[in-house]
């Protein structure tokens, strides 16, 4: 049995966690902050929670505590974890963030994309990106893992047969992606208000949003040729998910790509690649750790479309990061992460 912290409690991710670890039998949660709800008990404001975490309370963040635990998780905005996590390291307390703060390799990168100076760029060489599917040896060893942002594991998943095997043009790529609103965070702002989500649907970020320069580190680390990717993410009606619909162009002929994917996937737990013609739904892996995946070849022709889904808040984040726990522990990785999703 491990004891792990949360920081960054009260957000959607921080509770999904939490709802997830419920059914964990070797992980004990034994503190969770929050600034603004200190000394509130969580199954007072999570009544999902009740019975599962009924002396569990809010705290405010403090090192020395979290320093006590075998494992942190970061639930919080950017920059958070930098402030802390060396720290934390230092005690031999290992840290899973779940923010952007570790994720691209170049500090100055980052600070151009996140308008913030980057706050531990000494910590970035030991940092593993934690998407199992790719590094999942790295992860059983590290000490600090960068668990990737939502839209970048749908994406990510749904290109790697193609890219390792060397089938595709990696110079053009599209990924045309749809997330739902809890995908922008549980604090108050008006594009996430029901009046403005619902019954309508918009592009964001169309000319470079954030995920961009991360899915194509990670599409670069797939084979080695430069990156194109034209990324343009969607704000859709829904509470959870995120659709990929992901397109390239084959450069070969390239055999059975449904036995591709299929054999690629063959070994991982939390890809499901679906029968030929499938068309994964979003509600299919609702509150569920796994990614969907379908392959198309319209017509026969040159264009692959890949379709890959996910829960944002679960392999997008909180299931990807238990996921990850898991590994570093030497736990069974589908430890917490058991439950089949919501369906409808
Ligand atoms: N939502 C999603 O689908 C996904 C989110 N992520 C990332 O995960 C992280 C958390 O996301 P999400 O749960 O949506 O965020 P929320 O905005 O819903 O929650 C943020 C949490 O962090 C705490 N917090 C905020 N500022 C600080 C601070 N300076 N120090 C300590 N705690 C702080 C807040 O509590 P309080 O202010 O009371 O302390 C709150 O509990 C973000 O980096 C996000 O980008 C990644 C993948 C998917
Ligand atoms: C719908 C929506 O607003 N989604 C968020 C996803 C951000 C997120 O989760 O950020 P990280 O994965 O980088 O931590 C956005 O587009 O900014």
């Amino acid at each position: 049995m491990i004891n792990v912290g949360i920081v960054g409690g009260t957000g959607y991710t921080g509770v999904e966690l939490l709802r997830l670890l419920a059914q964990h039998p070797q992980v004990s949660v034994k503190a969770i902050t929050s600034r603004s709800e200190a000394g509130v008990k969580v199954c007072d404001m999570y009544p999902n929670l009740r019975g599962h975490y009924d002396t569990l309370a809010f705290s405010e963040p403090d090192a020395k505590a979290l320093g006590a635990m075998d494992a942190v998780f970061f639930a919080t905005p950017h920059g958070v974890a930098h402030a802390l996590a060396g720290e934390l390291l230092a005690n031999g307390t290992r840290v899973i963030d779940l923010s952007a703060d570790f994720r691209l390799r170049d500090a100055d990168e980052w600070s151009r994309w996140y308008d913030q100076p980057h706050g531990a760029p000494e910590l970035l060489e030991e940092a593993v990106y934690g998407l199992p599917e790719m590094h999942r040896e790295k992860i059983k060893t590290a000490r600090l893992i960068a668990v990737p942002g939502c839209y970048p594991t749908a994406v990510q998943l749904g290109y790697l047969p193609l890219l390792e095997a060397g089938l595709v043009d990696p110079s053009q790529l599209i990924a045309d992606c749809k997330s739902g609103v809890t995908g922008a965070g549980r604090g108050a702002k008006v594009a996430s208000l029901l009046a403005e989500a619902s019954e309508s649907m918009k592009a964001y970020g169309a000319g470079g949003h954030r995920h961009l320069p991360e899915i194509r580190q990670g599409l670069g680390d797939m084979q080695p040729n430069p990156v194109g990717l034209t990324f343009v993410p969607h704000l859709t009606p829904m509470i959870r998910g995120i659709h990929a619909t992901l397109y390239s162009t084959l450069t070969a002929e390239p055999g059975d790509l449904q036995a591709l994917f299929e054999q690629r996937y063959a070994n991982e737990p939390f890809v499901d690649v679906m029968p030929a013609g499938s068309h994964p739904e979003t509600r299919s892996v609702k509150g569920n750790n796994t990614c969907r995946i379908a392959v198309h070849r319209p017509s026969n022709g040159n264009t692959v479309v890949v379709l890959s889904v996910i829960d944002n808040l679960v392999k997008g984040a909180s299931g990807q990061a238990i996921q990850n726990l898991n590994l570093m522990f030497g736990f069974d990785e589908h430890m917490g992460l058991n439950a089949p999703a919501l369906m409808p």
